[in-house]
């Protein structure tokens, strides 16, 4: 199981501080769609280049234009880009045409999906490279998380790896651990703390005994 830390809501110098700190308990860095809106994908190439040795998600959710959408982000040094699994079949097989091309990866959002599963089963056929079910910020916000879907996708999901986001912290880490996703992402859970580095630290032990 592997850790993601998603940054949101920082600028490229604050990200810099931020990885530098939880650089050696994560496996992948996300630069979060406010830093592609606010900074373009200029964020995602500093953050490459500063630190070549983690794989870099850019969380583009896309919507239309698949392929032409991955191969900018491909372009800037994105290992793994992000596609709505709400769009339709043929952005996300753009998408993962696109990212063959250039032994990148792509990871579909379920974000908003209302057949959670029957949607993880086609995306799956698609040949995607992971699922990730995800209680936005505007769902958090409303007290719901994606535990459940998680548990939902996994028993549809064949070829493609599962992956959870959305307000996991530390004390609710242990409960997504048990549903066995391949990666946990987390972006307040670790960027609000005090101490980053701890929390990361202890996440990242959390999850690797799995
Ligand atoms: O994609 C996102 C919001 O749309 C976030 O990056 C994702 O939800 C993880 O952040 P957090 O753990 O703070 O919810």
């Amino acid at each position: 199981m592997k850790l993601q830390l998603a940054l949101d809501l920082v600028d490229i110098p604050g990200a810099k501080e931020v990885v530098a700190e939880v650089a050696d308990y994560i496996d992948i860095v996300e630069i979060g769609t406010p830093i592609v809106i606010n900074e373009g994908l200029h964020a995602v190439k500093a953050i490459k280049d500063a630190f070549p040795q983690l794989t870099v998600l850019a969380d583009l959710k896309i919507m239309d234009a698949g392929g032409y959408e991955v191969m900018k982000a491909s372009e800037a040094g994105a290992d793994i880009i992000t596609v709505l699994g709400v769009s339709d079949d043929s952005t996300i097989r753009g998408a993962v045409e696109e990212a063959k091309k250039s032994g990148k990866e792509v990871l579909v959002d379920l974000i908003n999906v209302k057949d959670i599963k029957g949607r993880a089963a086609e995306v799956d056929a698609l040949g995607v490279d992971y699922i990730c079910v995800h209680s936005g910020y505007d769902h958090q916000a409303e007290g719901k998380n994606s535990f459940e879907d998680l548990q939902a996708i996994k028993s549809v999901v064949k070829q493609a790896k599962t992956a959870i986001a959305g307000g996991i912290k530390l004390d609710t880490l242990p409960e997504v651990i048990e549903a066995k996703p391949d990666l946990v992402i987390v972006g307040g859970g670790i960027t609000g703390q005090v101490d980053k580095k701890a929390v990361a630290a202890e996440m990242k032990r959390l999850v690797s005994q799995s």
